[in-house]
């Protein structure tokens, strides 16, 4: 199934929808502390626990967690912040349920116990944690204890991963119905530890009212292009990758090994001949060839039927890159712009997405990390996911939005937040084979935003397939064909 993630304001509305077709709301946190226990005990042994709960549902979750977990025979100690008297709604009732005494949070609670159930806040953060409550999440992340979030750990903003003041860092965290984009995007993601899905009754049924336009990247959002007994290497595509000067051709030859190893058909590496004779040194699937000037491109393209091109990986910010940038993007050929090809922007990012929009094929990705999205499209307000958006908004392209939780954006909102990711893909090189294996699903006929999509879990995949330290760019391609042969069966 598709994983839409729900902001908190669109999880509200879940709720409500579900009250409204006939599930009461106190079966809701029922079922949500029910889950919570589950976890708990399926997951520790059993040991002292202490429930923390704020003035809010999150702490009615926890609520019930305590009443079930004392059930079943764990020693249970619940702590308020705030007064038993204020509580609301639900909260209240389920907070009348528990029996056993209820202490005043405070920070020195914590120190007891092995496991702290964290319901002090979840999806309806107004403000900073401060005061008390930041000195409680303080004193629980700087106790022995496993924190277990009920939705999100406390102080993690669920619409944007961001921390308000202070966070819990929580061993696991157990959410409702649907993630929210603040259990993958950084670095609230960070925080959450193992995020574990409860279904509390919800109907799947309100995912049609709502139309949520944010997804978990994984591999149902896309499908891969798949091989035909009688396909060959023409009807696979054809990608062409422009290589940087003589003195910089391994992020192109990256890009390329990347495009090839993903399936297409055919990799051409196109440059200037002295770079050319560098990557005869290394290449013999990849061809190459001579595209000195912009003017080369159109015929090259033509002569060599390329349906796919790669710019950018080391191509030199400078006129030419900018003059062949626009040469392709005058062709048929569906893009990547990646590194230079986006930094030689910079100084008129409108005449890059006026040339965008006017193009027949829609099909452009751009792959900016932090450095080059800012030298693009300014400082747009936000969170990752509604800068991604916006970009992608303006620019008419699929925006590709790099870093430890990659977003991908298409034009009309429509986003995804890729969680497949791993550290080890911070090195040199990473990127530029992330670029060409997007040029190489495209070449196949994958639309951009599947394509990049695709390329950015598979990527991530390959870093984490990788498994240790000391991944190196070049180790990437070779690993892709594993990755490929699993996600096909
Ligand atoms: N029917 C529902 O709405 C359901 C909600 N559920 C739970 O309810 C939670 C959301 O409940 P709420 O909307 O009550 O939100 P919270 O439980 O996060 O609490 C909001 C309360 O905390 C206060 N508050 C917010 N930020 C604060 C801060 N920085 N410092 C001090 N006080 C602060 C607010 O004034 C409000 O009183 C979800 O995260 C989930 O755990 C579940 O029980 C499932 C069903
Ligand atoms: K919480």
């Amino acid at each position: 199934m598709v994983q839409e993630l729900l902001t908190p304001r669109e999880m509200a509305r879940a709720d409500q929808l579900a009250v409204a077709s006939g599930v009461p709301s106190l079966t809701l946190m029922e079922n949500a502390g029910q889950a919570i226990a589950f976890e708990v005990v399926s997951h520790l042994p059993l040991q002292p626990v202490l429930v923390l709960c704020g003035p809010g549902n999150n702490g009615g979750d926890g609520f019930v967690a305590a009443r079930l977990l004392e059930e079943r025979g764990w020693p249970v100690r619940v702590a308020l912040l705030g007064e038993k008297a204020d509580l609301k709604g639900d909260a209240a009732l389920v907070a009348r349920r528990w029996t056993g005494p209820i202490e005043q949070a405070r920070p020195e609670i914590c120190m007891d116990f092995g496991v702290i159930v964290d319901g002090l806040f979840g999806a309806g953060l107004s403000r900073d944690v401060d005061g008390l409550a930041a000195e409680i999440v303080r004193a629980a992340n700087n106790s022995a204890a496993e924190i277990v979030a009920i939705d999100v750990p406390s102080g993690v903003d669920g619409a944007t991963g961001q921390i308000r003041g202070v966070a819990m860092e929580a061993a696991f965290t157990v959410t409702f119905f649907r993630c929210k984009p603040g259990h993958l995007l950084q670095p609230g993601a960070a925080l959450c530890g193992k995020v574990l899905l409860a279904d509390i009754g919800i109907p799947d049924a309100v995912i049609d009212e709502i139309e949520p336009l944010a997804f978990e990247n994984e591999r149902l959002l896309w499908t891969l292009p798949r091989r035909r007994v009688d396909d060959h290497k023409f009807s696979s595509g054809h990608c062409l990758v422009i290589s940087g000067d003589a003195l910089h051709t391994g992020a192109a030859r990256l890009s390329a090994l990347g495009a090839a190893r993903i399936g297409a058909g055919l990799v051409t590496l196109g440059g200037a001949r002295d770079a050319l004779l560098v990557h005869a040194a290394h290449l013999t699937a990849i061809m190459l060839a001579e595209c000195d000037r912009p003017d080369d491109l159109r015929p090259l393209l033509d002569r060599r039927k390329i349906n796919a091109i790669v710019i950018g990986p080391a191509a030199g910010v400078s006129e030419d890159t900018r003059q062949l940038v626009l040469e392709a993007l005058a062709s048929e050929a569906s893009i990547v712009l990646d590194a230079d090809a986006i930094s030689t922007f910079a100084q008129e990012p409108d005449a890059l997405f006026a040339a965008i929009k006017a193009r027949k094929n829609p099909n452009v990705v751009l792959t900016p990390h932090h450095g080059e999205f800012s030298r693009l499209f300014g400082e747009i307000a936000g969170c990752k996911l509604d800068r991604a958006q916006a970009a992608a908004k303006r620019s008419g392209a699929v925006v590709l939005y790099k870093g430890a939780d990659t977003v991908i954006a298409r034009p009309d909102g429509y986003v995804a937040i890729n969680g497949s990711g791993s550290p080890n893909l911070a090195t040199a090189g990473s990127g530029d084979v992330l670029a060409g294996m997007i040029g190489g699903l495209m070449a196949q006929g994958m639309n951009a935003f599947d394509g990049a999509c695709a390329a950015a879990y598979i990527h991530g995949l390959a870093g984490r397939r990788y498994g240790k330290p000391g991944l190196i760019a070049d180790d990437l391609p070779g690993i892709l064909p594993d990755i490929l042969f699993e996600l096909s069966i």
